[in-house]
């Protein structure tokens, strides 16, 4: 059994490579970064360091690698023959990578192979959808049409921190011990395979939307507000405590939407939140709160992790003071060497606040959001 697995990077070596390994897939791994595609093919193996109370070491085996920029037939032709397909390069890569994965589903299509499935491991709401998207636009009519009798995008949630890594190894990855990997199976085609790690659900928007609203609207805020306070690493951030007490607002803000939104029991999820902010305090993880906070204009889109709940609330008639909080944070995030964080400070800079705002996050000036992250990016600034 083949897996390809595009993006060979932490969560793509620290997870998901992973567990496609474990379960008995041959996995390719392909990657626009030449040094770790070569380190693949030379050994055919790396090392997944599991950072818990003890660590562990786990070899992943069975793996090679194709560089996608030097080599795009190889990875049309491993498209075609491959049993499943995963991504995990990052949301704004997806359509990038979309027009040799169309080359792949042509060449199956023309040798009438079976139905395979692309499952997109991007922190996002609807990314297989998404793919597959930007996949059909490059089709022609008659590929088009027969998509769906080729190949199925099937969403998914997951859940791994995994930081960005510094060793000797470029291979080697340390990873959090916790896992979560959701797909709805209902977006599935063809052979549904078992995958030890890999749960299957008919719905998947109560557990992406948990996901991404509790684990990742609290990582980022804690990123953003840490950032401020001039703290380097999101565990440091977190024992501040009053990020610690705005980070878990803001928290309790998400799980009122949640909650209302799908039902979930009120202990159960803030035995989650606990959870989540322990695992954020995980003392043996070095978390940079600049890679949480990459990307902020990402981060702030209208139906991300920060503005996405925010609006929600609103439209249930409550004030989300602490999501506020940490959008008018993610407005004053400028590290060095993040694009999307400079064209922000641009914007403002150039354009002023308000147009900002409205450009970014899609909140308009006379809406009741606005003035709240005005007043606190006004406190903050
Ligand atoms: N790191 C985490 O904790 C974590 C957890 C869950 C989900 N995710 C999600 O997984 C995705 C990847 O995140 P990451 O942390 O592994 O990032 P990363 O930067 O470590 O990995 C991304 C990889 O994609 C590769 N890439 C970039 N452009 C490419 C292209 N055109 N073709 C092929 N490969 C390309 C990069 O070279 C890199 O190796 C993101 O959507 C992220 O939100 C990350
Ligand atoms: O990957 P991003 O940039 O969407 O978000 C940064 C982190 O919050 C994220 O990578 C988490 O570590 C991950 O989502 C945990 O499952």
């Amino acid at each position: 059994m083949l897996a390809v697995h595009f993006g060979a990077g932490n969560i793509g070596r620290g997870f998901i490579g992973k567990l496609l390994s474990q379960a008995g897939y041959e996995v390719c791994f392909v990657d626009i970064n030449e040094t770790v595609i070569d380190e693949l093919n030379k050994r055919n193996r790396y090392t997944v360091e599991i950072l818990g109370e003890e660590s562990e070491q786990i070899t992943v085996d069975g793996v090679r690698g194709i560089n996608s920029q030097k080599n795009p037939e190889a990875v049309v032709d491993a498209i075609a023959e491959a049993d499943l397909i995963t991504t995990a390069v990052g949301p704004t890569v997806l359509k990038l990578i979309s027009s040799v994965i169309k080359e792949g589903i042509a060449k199956r299509m023309v040798a009438g192979k079976d139905p395979v499935n692309f499952i997109a491991c991007e922190n996002m709401i609807g990314g297989s959808s998404l793919l597959k998207d930007a996949v059909a636009e490059k089709m022609n009519e008659a590929e088009r049409e027969s998509l769906n009798e080729y190949a199925g995008f099937p969403d998914a949630a997951v859940d791994r921190i995994v930081p960005n890594q510094s060793h000797e190894d470029p291979l080697k990855v340390a990873v959090e011990p916790f896992y979560e990997w959701v797909v709805d199976q209902t977006m599935m085609i063809g052979h549904v395979p078992d995958i030890a790690g890999l749960t299957y659900v008919n719905d998947l928007a109560p557990y992406i939307e948990r996901k991404l609203f509790t684990v990742n609207t609290g990582h980022a805020i804690t990123a953003y507000l840490g950032y401020q306070a001039g703290t380097n690493t999101i565990k440091e951030a977190l024992e501040d405590k009053g990020i610690y007490s705005d980070v878990k607002k803001a928290l309790e803000e998400t799980g009122e939407l949640l909650q209302q939104k799908h039902g979930f029991e009120s202990s159960k999820h803030d035995a989650y939140i606990t959870k989540i902010l322990s695992r954020f305090l995980n003392p043996h993880l070095v978390d940079e709160v600049t890679r949480v906070g990459r990307a902020p204009i990402r981060k702030l889109g209208p139906n991300d992790r920060l503005v996405g709940p925010a609006r929600q609330l609103v439209e249930l008639n409550k004030e989300p003071t602490y999501l506020a909080k940490g959008i008018a944070a993610a407005l004053l995030f400028d590290p060095q060497n993040d694009e999307e964080a400079a064209t922000i400070q641009n914007k403002i800079k150039e354009d002023g606040i308000t147009n900002a705002i409205t450009s970014f996050t899609e909140i308009q000036e006379g809406d009741q959001l606005f003035q709240i992250i005005m007043k606190h990016f006004e406190e903050m600034k």
